[in-house]
């Protein structure tokens, strides 16, 4: 294994692991940290992890294992995945988990670069925009655990580590990779946010990251990475699976709140409502009957808007809301999948998390691309094919896209 990345949730991972399979490195995600060693000629090992909203010690913790176990495979260069929406808090967790991953590897010049901009999130004089608006006014100011309320990367990430924040300007980044590579230099002991606004900039910006040990950033950083470690594109070989499908939903972004209220036109649906499973008013057993039941794809969904989101957090706390969401779905995945479904849908990073947790799902092949950012998985060993939507992600029809790629149809 050469490239060894290190996500700060699932979604994430296999966004990353689509941009290193296209750009041709042979790719595995790993649910967590496996147990034994890659499968031999890996090129990227992708460890994903659920450690974004985790407390600082844990996520501190759990990705030093993951870094431990990637240099273990003979990894040269590590990647700390993070949201192209910066998605943590004061505490964390980027910042704890960057310095003490660069404290392992022995490097002190870190490159933080989220831009991701086919899904329009770019990086300008170290702010951070998604598509037309400011990262604080795009939505992300009311996600359910990590608002977002501050767009200026610098001075968020300077709340989150003791490290120097310093910033390499677009100007230097169309220069090219060796002139951001001596800024990088020039900066010392730093962290180093990079505006990037299109693909090109971090095709750079990963040509400057070539001799250094950790890069942190979303999964545009990785567009350039392949090219440095001599991979070249082959196409990939995937085919699709038939059998009973189910489309689970737990994000609350926007972006997610449009693609169920266009799949609820056209599917079977059932709402989840947290004063329901807080009451033990939900029968899993009954859930799982009425999914086998229908004869499409049905969605089963939590995704609220912000009112709703706090008025029950205010009733039942933050994260005790988040957790009895997160277990409904983690259980309901393990259920139908034993019931024999075999491609499941999910929207939202935190709850793919506690899905693929409860699949006991540990290595997944990467497939085609179903939207930027989102690839066809599946569960090796297993006849289950998985996607896993990051909340803001997709088109407003990405549910019937992604069931049909899952198919092979697409
Ligand atoms: N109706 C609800 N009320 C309160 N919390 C909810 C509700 N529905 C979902 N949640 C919780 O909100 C969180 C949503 O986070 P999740 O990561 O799944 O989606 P997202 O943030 O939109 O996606 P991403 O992290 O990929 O951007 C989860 O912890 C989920 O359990
Ligand atoms: O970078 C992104 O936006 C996604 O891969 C993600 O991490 C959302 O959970």
């Amino acid at each position: 294994m050469k490239l060894g990345v290190i996500a700060d949730d699932f979604t994430g991972a296999s966004d990353i692991a689509l941009t290193l399979s296209e750009g041709g490195m042979r790719s595995a995600q790993y649910v967590g940290i496996p147990d034994g060693p890659a499968e031999a000629g890996t090129e990227a090992g992708i460890v994903g992890l659920k450690s974004r909203t985790v407390p600082v010690d844990e996520a501190v913790e759990k990705s030093l294992k993951a870094c431990g176990w990637l240099l273990e495979q003979g990894c040269e260069q590590i990647v700390f995945k993070i949201c192209s929406t910066f998605d943590s808090t004061d505490d964390g967790n980027i910042g704890p988990v960057a310095s003490a991953l660069a404290g392992r590897l022995d490097e002190t010049s870190v490159l933080v670069c989220p831009a991701f901009p086919e899904n329009g999130r770019t990086v300008y004089e170290g702010h951070l925009f998604v598509k037309d608006n400011l990262l604080s006014e795009s939505g992300m100011q009311n996600h359910p655990l990590t608002p977002m309320r501050d767009p200026d990367l610098r001075r968020v990430l300077a709340r989150q580590t003791d490290w120097p924040v310093t910033h390499v300007p677009i100007s230097t980044v169309r220069e090219g990779a060796d002139a951001i590579a001596s800024g990088l230099s020039r900066a010392g002991k730093a962290m180093i946010i990079a505006d990037a606004i299109r693909n090109e900039d971090l095709v750079e910006i990963g040509g400057a990251a070539k001799d250094r040990k950790l890069i942190v950033g979303g999964s545009g950083i990785a567009l350039g990475l392949p090219g440095n470690f001599g991979a070249r594109s082959d196409g990939g070989r995937w085919t699709g699976l038939g059998g009973k499908a189910v489309v689970l939903s737990g994000s609350c972004s926007t972006t997610t709140r449009g693609q169920v209220e266009k799949y609820l036109s056209v599917a079977p649906s059932r709402e989840i409502a947290v004063a329901d499973l807080m009451k033990e008013q939900l029968s899993l057993q009954e859930l799982v009957e009425w999914v086998l039941q229908q004869d499409m794809p049905p969605l089963v969904y939590s995704s609220a808007d912000p009112e709703t989101v706090a008025a029950a957090q205010r009733e039942f706390g933050k994260a005790e809301s988040s957790e009895s969401v997160e277990r409904l779905f983690s259980d309901l995945a393990a259920a139908l999948s034993q019931s024999g479904v075999t491609r499941i849908v999910v929207a939202g990073g935190e709850t793919s998390g506690a899905v693929v947790s409860g699949l006991q799902a540990e290595t997944l092949e990467i497939g085609p691309r179903i939207a930027p950012g989102v690839p066809a998985l599946k569960v090796c060993g297993r006849g289950l094919a998985l996607a896993l939507k990051s909340g803001n992600f997709g088109g407003p029809d990405f549910f019937s896209e992604a069931l049909s790629v899952l198919e092979g149809r697409a």
